[in-house]
Order: structure tokens, then sequence, then C-alpha cells
């Protein structure tokens, strides 16, 4: 039996402007990310600086507009300078215990964003080290030649300022895993006098205050609160991160992960109000999602387990399936919903680690399940989101409570309209998307259904899957006055690209 739902969408009810920095990532100095992922000097595609032109390549397909660097939980004892200049010390890195080569470090990783068209946003260290360390960074990366750090970059052979805008002011400090791991109010001090310091270096960059590592944090909301509070006058946005799995064949919480996206974004949203409230300020703090996807993070021993390791050994390499697949696409909709709150957002991570493109060192690179409605939602989802409204059936789930078995996100731009819609239901759902006063033409769509395969390693699982699952329909077709309808398959996620008139 075929069910029913209804999207109401209207040009004139918007949620606001979709920054391009919503389609961020995360390349961390974490197992094989950095090292033959985007580096691999012996690799037959390597370019002169020795970074994988396939990986580059991937990532531009992606849509990839900015990159968190270097951690992660990498950057919270990591020192800057090691990574810098002609003396490169490996060390051991304490959050993944894995020697570091220092091969790669803060101008290999600005060059090669820059070659790529990507915006760089670097993480300072506020674990184990503060606020001189930070601010030193900053000039380094964006001061004038004249003093000390910005006449180094020069040395290095970088002479023009990398002009770094972006800047995390730490990584999950909340984090009993995080070295240097400290209390809000401990955290707060820190980040509101290291943030004052970067700001003195450089006025024109934006900070990002670490929120929670997870909505389920003990110390979630108090921790936002008190961290706020100390850094309000000196932040731009506020950190969220959120990672998803399915947990013991609990397909429906899974796939309700993006109602879990919408609580958390609203419950941070809601804290950042209060702090404003109680400082009389009128100003709407935005977030940055800068880690989010699906991990499945019960089958990680976790830091402490982890044996001493070197030479960029295979950590969290997750495998996605066509399931994971659509929950990315339900997370992306999540995001595009809340356009007004998170212009920042960074699917963690880029390459092999949690990853939409896999590498074998010397061998190919490919395209993970999730990398296709990531991709799809970057190139369609232009211009503003508009303000949607569900009408539909709801399902009970033992993590989430009711959820709406169909979301939908759709964004505008001029005359073109982009609609993203998911089943999570196990029925197919013909859905009316209602525009009223409206006339569209739908042009294509991009279908993306799951199945309870497991997922399995390697290109030729990731290439079946996707000629299994993904399908791209030329709906090249007749103008729809006031309602055009879909049919939804059971566990899909669909795009559709479209020209609306009035
Ligand atoms: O919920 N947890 O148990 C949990 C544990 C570790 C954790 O680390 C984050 O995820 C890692 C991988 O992207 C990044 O390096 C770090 O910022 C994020 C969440």
């Amino acid at each position: 039996m075929t069910s029913h739902a209804t999207v109401l969408l209207h040009p004139g009810f918007r949620v606001g402007s979709i920054d391009r920095r919503m389609f961020g990532t995360l390349i961390e100095h974490l197992g094989r990310a950095v090292y033959t992922g985007i580096f691999e000097p012996d690799h037959p595609t390597a370019d002169e600086h020795g970074f994988r032109g396939d990986v580059a390549a991937l990532t531009a397909e992606l849509g990839i507009t900015i990159a968190r660097y270097p951690g992660g939980n990498f950057v919270s004892s990591y020192v800057w300078e090691d990574g810098v200049g002609p003396d490169r010390p490996p060390v051991l890195d304490l959050a993944w215990r894995t020697v570091e080569p220092n091969t790669v470090g803060t101008d290999e990783f600005l060059q090669w964003a820059e070659r790529t068209g990507i915006e760089p946003m670097l993480a300072v260290n506020l674990g184990t080290r503060g606020v001189d360390a930070a601010a030193a960074l900053v000039e380094y990366c964006n001061g004038a030649a004249g003093t000390r750090w910005a006449d180094l970059r020069i040395a290095n052979g970088r002479e023009r300022p990398y002009g770094v805008r972006l800047w995390c002011l730490g990584n999950e400090m909340d984090g009993p895993w995080q070295i240097g791991h400290k209390s809000a109010d401990e955290y707060g001090r820190l980040a509101a006098e290291a943030g004052k310091a970067m700001k003195r270096v450089d006025p024109s960059i934006e900070l990002v205050a670490c929120g929670s590592s997870s909505m389920e944090m003990p110390t979630f909301g108090a921790w936002e609160q008190t961290v706020l509070e100390h850094t309000w006058d000196v932040v731009d946005h506020v950190s969220m991160h959120a990672y998803y799995q399915e947990h013991d064949g609990d397909r429906a919480s899974f796939l309700a992960s993006g109602t879990a996206a919408d609580r958390f974004i609203r419950r941070v949203v809601a804290s950042a109000d209060a702090v404003a409230a109680r400082k009389q300020s009128d100003r709407r703090l935005t977030i940055s999602f800068d880690e989010w996807n699906v991990w499945y993070l019960s089958r990680f021993p976790g830091e402490t387990n982890l044996p001493l390791q070197r030479d960029a050994p295979r950590i969290i390499e997750d495998v996605y399936s066509a399931l994971d697949a659509v929950v990315v696409g339900d997370l992306l909709v999540t995001l595009l919903n809340h356009a007004d709150r998170v212009p920042l957002a960074c699917l963690a991570q880029l390459v092999n680690v949690i990853a939409p493109i896999m590498t074998e060192p010397g061998g190919p690179a490919w395209r993970q399940p999730t990398f296709h409605p990531f991709a799809t939602t970057a190139r369609l989802a232009q211009g503003e989101a508009l303000d949607v409204r569900v009408f539909g059936p709801t399902t009970a789930t033992a993590r989430h409570g009711e959820v709406p078995v169909v979301t939908a996100a759709a964004t505008i731009d001029g005359q073109s309209v982009a609609v993203f819609l998911v089943n999570r239901g196990t029925e197919e759902i013909e859905v009316a998307i209602d525009h009223p006063g409206a006339s569209l033409t739908l042009t294509t769509g991009h279908q993306l259904t799951a199945d309870d395969e497991p997922a399995r390693p390697g290109p030729e699982h990731a290439e079946a899957i996707t000629a299994e699952h993904l399908r791209t329909i030329d709906l090249g077709g007749a103008r729809q006055d006031d309602r055009t309808t879909i049919v939804l398959p059971p566990e899909s996620w669909t795009a559709v690209s479209s020209v609306m008139t009035s």
C-alpha cells in the first residue's frame, strides 16, 4: 500500500542564504588521511608537491569548500613549529598513538588548499598549549613581513600571507579522551584569552569555540552556557560534533539520525540564545557543525587501546553501505533546514578515515556510497534554503521517539529550485510537493535506495553499490501547476532539480 505525504513550499518563505562553507570537511593527521590519503609523493598521480592528483580530483567532484586541519584530537598535542621549515622531527602523536613524521605541516596543507580552491580552517592546540602558540600561528600564517613568526614563514619560502580566515579554538575540549581535557570554566577562560590574542594579530579572523563532542555528553548544554559566557565577546561561532551509526540492527533509529541532528542544532541554538538573553544581546551566534558523519564508533577500540604505530596505519577506515549513504543524505537535509544558524559544517573526514573517498597506497582512489548524496547536495543546494513544511506520517523509534517518516529541504537560486527528500520508512510513499501559485518543471532526479547488504571494502564493492542503488532520472518534463507528485521508494534519498515559474 502506498502512503502519502505533502511537502509545502513557497518561494517567499525562506530560511536564509546557504553559506557555501556548509560543505566542508576535516583532514586530520590520523591514520591514512594525510599520508597515503591526500599526500603520497610516490603515487603515479602525485603532483610536484607530493599530493595525489586522483584524490584532489575527487575532492573537487565532491564539492568541498572548506577543510578543517590538522585535527580533530590530533591538534590537542600538536606542536605546529615541528611541521614548518627544514627540520621536521618525527614525534609521538598522543591522540592516536602514531609516529607523526611531520612531513606535511601547515605550509604544505595551506598550499594544497590554495591549489585545490578550498578555504582552510585551522585549529589551534588548546590542549597542551595556549595563548602564545596560538597567536604565533596566526602571525605565521597571516602576518606581514617584519615580525618574528611572519618572517619565519617568509624564510620558509612563502612571502605572501595566507590570509587564513577560519580558526578553531581547540578541539572537543569537553571530551575526557582529549589530551589536555578541561572543565568548561578552564576551557572558556583559555579560549577567551587565546582568541583575544589571535584577533590582536589579525582582527579579520573568525573564531570557533568548542561546543560539545556530542549531544550525549554529560556536560552538554551546561558546557555551551559556561564556555559562551566566557568567550561571548571574542568568538563568532560555537562548534558541535555528531556521529551516527546503526546500533544492533535498529534501522529505524539509524534512519532517523537527521532528527537527532535537528534536535541537537535546536538545543545548541537555544543555549547560545540563552547566553545572548542574559547578556542583553540581540546577537544570534552561529554554529560550526565541524564534525558530522556516520561512524561505527562502537567498533572503535578507543584511543587508549590503540597500539603504538607508525607509517600511516589503517585507523577507523569505516566502509559504508547504501543505507549509510541515505542517512548522510538525510543529515544534509537537516543542515539545509538550519542554513540560517549553521553557516559552517564539515563532513568528517575526507579520505580513508570515516571518509567518502578511499585510497590504496600506490593504487586507486574511489568513492564510497556516502560520496554521492554529499556531492549532489553540494552541487544542487544553491542560493537560499526554503522554509518547507512536511505533512506526513510519523513512526516510533527506540532511540529518538516519534519521528517524521518523510523529511525534506528545498533551495532556490533564481528560478532554479532543488528539492531533497528522504523516505525513512519501509514502504513506498507518494509525496505531493505543493507549490501554490507557482509552476515547477522537474528536470533531473538523483535517487539512492538502501538495502540490508553489509558494506564490504574495496573499489569494486563501492562501485557495485553505486551501480545498483544510485539512479539518475531524466524528469525532463511537463510543467506542473500548483502541485508536483513524486514517488519515494522505501529507505531512499532523492534530489530533484527543477525550474520554478510564477
Ligand atoms: O563520542 N565519542 O566517543 C567520541 C570519541 C572521539 C571523538 O573524536 C572526534 O572524532 C575524531 C574523528 O573524526 C576526531 O579526531 C575527534 O575530534 C568524537 C566522539
